[in-house]
């Protein structure tokens, strides 16, 4: 059974696709490279609206499943709370993060992402699909992070894998909670298309997204991270707690600032759960921006089926008279069209 390493095996990418900028040294002149052009002014006003908008799950609430089947109807993301996912554990990944990124360029580059590789550090994936490249830096991991951490600190790398791992461990029991709610709500509670969840046998495709934007000498001519939707099910993201970036994109509105809430999980709906669903729920399209004076972390951890498994619009989340809108597609196959088309993957596997 192929991992999700392997699937990116056969998208290699250019080093120029991969190496950041050495963010220490800029002074106050932006490089062309990272100016990005029209970008204008990324402020939103919507900031109250959002704040009183996203709906807020608390994981302890009976009817959670219900609440989050109509949060992903009609935002494709929200806010988690009581998730059970220790405060200690998230300082302990902000504190060894922040370990990561403060190194000097030369010393983050020895576990610099090769070419083929899926895991350490880099520029983010969607990099080759922008003419400029993004104000960020990120450390890919799947499972223990051990070659690429003791590259770095050969003598002082076990607490950032115990850290990274026990919060992979964490994060993936989690996953599984709130992927089985969204799957209650589409009425499957067992069968063939879940016999994966859960399952200490089979392995799940994840991936723990270390993301870093620097403060920035002219934030409203940078993009932190380009507008996507992300290949998961579903993604859970915790974002450093007082410092926007994060925005969603709502029709009609446009882009709306995700402020985080004090304890909460962000959760947003992938591309697999969207088709999953017969595209009742949103696969929101989100950017990052950046500001002048902080640096922003945050650590996205994306969950989704075996790459093996085979993905359909679930007959039993059709009403009656509804057609599919989508193929069936393997999890490793749609990986790939989305590592070559980024934005048209789904459209290709749309039946018309
Ligand atoms: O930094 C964030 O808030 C979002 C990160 C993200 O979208 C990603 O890693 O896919
Ligand atoms: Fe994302």
């Amino acid at each position: 059974m192929s991992t999700l390493s392997e699937v990116y095996k056969d998208h290699p990418l250019h080093l120029k696709h991969i190496i950041p900028l050495d963010f220490a040294s800029v002074g106050s002149l932006m490089p062309d490279s990272h100016v990005w052009p029209g970008s204008g002014d990324f402020s939103s006003s919507e900031e109250e609206y959002n704040r009183t908008s996203v709906p807020v799950i608390d994981l302890r609430d009976p009817n959670a499943s219900e609440h989050i089947r109509r949060a992903c109807e009609a935002w494709g993301v929200f806010q988690l709370i009581n998730h059970g996912i220790s405060p200690r554990l998230i300082e302990e990944v902000e504190d060894e993060a922040e370990r990561f990124f403060a190194l000097p360029a030369q010393q983050k580059l020895k576990a610099l992402r090769s070419p083929g590789g899926a895991t350490g550090y880099g520029v983010a994936r969607i990099t080759p699909f922008f003419s400029k490249h993004m104000w960020h830096e990120g450390f890919t991991i799947m499972g223990s992070p051990l070659d690429h951490a003791r590259e770095v600190w050969p003598h002082d790398h076990q607490r950032f894998c115990n850290a990274m791992e026990r919060y992979q461990k964490e994060m993936k029991t989690l996953a599984e909670r709130v992927a089985r709610l969204i799957f209650r709500s589409l009425s499957i509670n067992s069968g063939e298309e879940i016999s994966w969840l859960g399952s200490s046998s089979i392995n799940v495709s994840t991936a723990l997204q270390l993301n870093s934007y620097p403060s920035c000498p002219d934030p409203n001519q940078a993009m932190g991270l380009a507008p996507h939707t992300d290949t998961s099910l579903l993604t859970i993201l915790h974002q450093s707690q007082t410092i926007n970036g994060l925005q969603i994109f709502r029709d009609g509105v446009g882009w709306l600032p995700i402020s985080p809430l004090p304890g909460a999980l962000f959760v947003n709906v992938g591309d697999l759960f969207h088709l999953i669903s017969n595209a009742r729920f949103s696969n929101v399209l989100h950017r990052v921006v950046v500001n002048g004076t902080r640096q922003r972390l945050s650590f996205a951890y994306f969950y989704g089926p075996p790459t093996e498994f085979v993905m359909s619009p679930l007959c039993k989340g059709l009403n009656s008279g509804q057609v599919p809108l989508y193929r069936s597609v393997a999890v490793k196959d749609y990986v790939s069209l989305k590592a070559k088309h980024l934005d048209n993957a789904l459209s290709i596997i749309r039946i018309d």
